[in-house]
């Protein structure tokens, strides 16, 4: 009965949240709903929004709220005072969440001129948060609680024209979020599986093989996020290491980065006939329609699990005459922790040439894969792939840019928690994505 009650009540908040979202609202400017579409009905504000016009606002006054750490803070503590109950639909440490939400702020404000990108973004990221139980009308607490901690930070200093502005950016987001989870409907909101393999290949490093109850569609190069009991709020992000799965079985590379986290809690802690949950496949690192250019990969550590993904995929649909060169990059020739698997691909592929780099003796090369990887040649006519720790991904994507690789030749997941070259390359902020 309270349960029956709490869901109409849900509903009803939903249905409200929804009118508001899609009410005209007067303003000029450009046009771009969170569906991509040139309409009337912008988020938020709907009618018209200039997302130029509200980052220009929202950056010239960036020094109100900011260090946006602070704001965040702030942010939860109004949440959990006022809607105690959601402090539980949150992990102990917040630590995580602070970052990840600090890395949307950046990434919604660099990208509030290019709306539908960002739409893109965040209605795929509505589709993920099915998983996580988060419904319309949390967006509505999430608003109340931001707007009264961006007041609350900025004190006496704070201006109406800049909240409205924020508003406007967080509806615009949110109706994003609202499409994409009401988009989804008809498939899961996560995954159930079950872990059918545990190879400890390294001390600190696991190879798991998992079965879902239900299908699970995706394409090679792409990632999943986990979810094990041992750490029930705690969803990270892994590739998923086979080009298809005929048993039905997933492969999944992990390595252990620190104690008390998911990895460490999958390699040290889990076996087969444990319980898993798996989000929606996320990730555009895939191969071309039609792969007609020599493909080059960059893989380091556990990068290796997409690498190998994409190159069973390229063994099926790789156009003849084209050629493709995978550089793994490990710590130590005992870290090539998959080289069985490597060197089955290189005997069976004679187009494939495989270049194993690690930092002392023992593979083809010695030193930094990034560097192997620029002295080996002229990779302009090349299209890339980079997998691995953040730092890497992002020397091996400046590298190739600097040598004259076109940007949108060069796939890799979005990386989180490192530090750019200057200047950043483009849309470098991603909330979502490999953390270091
Ligand atoms: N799709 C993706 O991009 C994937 C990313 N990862 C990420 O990879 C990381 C785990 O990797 P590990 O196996 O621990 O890697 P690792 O620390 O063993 O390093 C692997 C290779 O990367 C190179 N490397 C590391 N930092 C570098 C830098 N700053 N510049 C140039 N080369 C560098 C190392 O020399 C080594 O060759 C995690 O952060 C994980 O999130 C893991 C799987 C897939």
């Amino acid at each position: 009965m309270t349960e029956d009650y709490h869901s109409l009540l849900a509903r009803r908040e939903a249905m409200r949240l929804r009118d508001r979202l899609l009410a005209p609202a007067p303003r000029a400017g450009a046009t771009t709903s969170p569906s991509g579409r040139a309409t009337g009905s912008a988020a938020g504000q709907a009618g018209a929004w200039d997302g130029a016009a509200d980052q220009e606002l929202i950056v010239r006054n960036l020094d109100l709220v900011t260090p946006f750490g602070e704001v965040i803070t702030l942010l939860y503590e109004a949440m959990f005072e006022r809607h105690p109950y959601l402090r539980k639909l949150f992990p102990d440490s917040m630590e995580f969440q602070r970052t990840h939400l600090e890395h949307a702020f950046r990434y919604t404000i660099e990208n509030l001129h290019r709306s539908e990108q960002l739409a893109a973004f965040f209605t795929r990221l509505g589709r993920d948060h099915r998983k996580l139980g988060v419904r319309p009308v949390h967006y509505q607490v999430f608003e109340d609680a931001l707007t009264e901690a961006l007041r609350r930070y900025a004190g006496e200093r704070w201006r109406d024209d800049v909240e409205q502005a924020w508003l406007r950016m967080l509806r615009f987001v949110v109706a994003a979020m609202v499409n994409g989870a009401d988009g989804a409907l008809a498939e899961p909101a996560s995954w159930g599986c079950t872990v059918t393999r545990h190879e400890r290949r390294r001390p600190d490093l696991a190879v798991l093989r998992v079965r879902t109850f239900e299908p699970y569609p995706y394409r090679p190069g792409q990632y999943a996020t986990l979810q094990s009991p041992l750490l029930p709020h705690a969803w990270r992000p892994y590739s998923l290491a086979r080009a298809s799965a005929p048993d039905g079985e997933l492969e999944f590379h992990i390595r252990r980065t620190g104690p008390g986290g998911l990895s460490d809690a999958l390699v040290t802690r889990t076996g087969v006939g444990d319980s898993l949950r798996l989000g929606p496949v996320k990730g555009t690192m895939t191969l071309d329609e039609d792969p007609t250019r020599e493909v080059l990969i960059v893989a380091g550590g556990t990068g290796w699990a997409p690498a190998r993904a994409l190159l069973e995929e390229l063994a099926v649909r790789r156009r003849p005459g084209t050629g493709a060169y995978v550089f793994v990059g490990a710590r130590t020739a005992d870290d090539l922790y998959d080289a069985p698997a490597l060197a089955r691909l290189e005997n069976r592929c004679p187009w494939l040439r495989v270049v194993p780099v690690t930092e002392g003796p023992g593979g083809s090369e010695d030193g930094s894969v990034v560097e192997a990887v620029a002295r080996y040649g002229d990779w302009t006519d090349c299209t890339a792939y980079v997998s691995g720790p953040p730092a890497m991904v992002i020397a091996a994507v400046y590298r190739l840019t600097v040598a004259g690789v076109p940007a949108d030749r060069i796939h890799h997941d979005p990386v989180v928690g490192a530090v750019a070259p200057s200047p950043p390359p483009l849309g470098w902020h991603t909330p979502d994505g490999f953390p270091a």
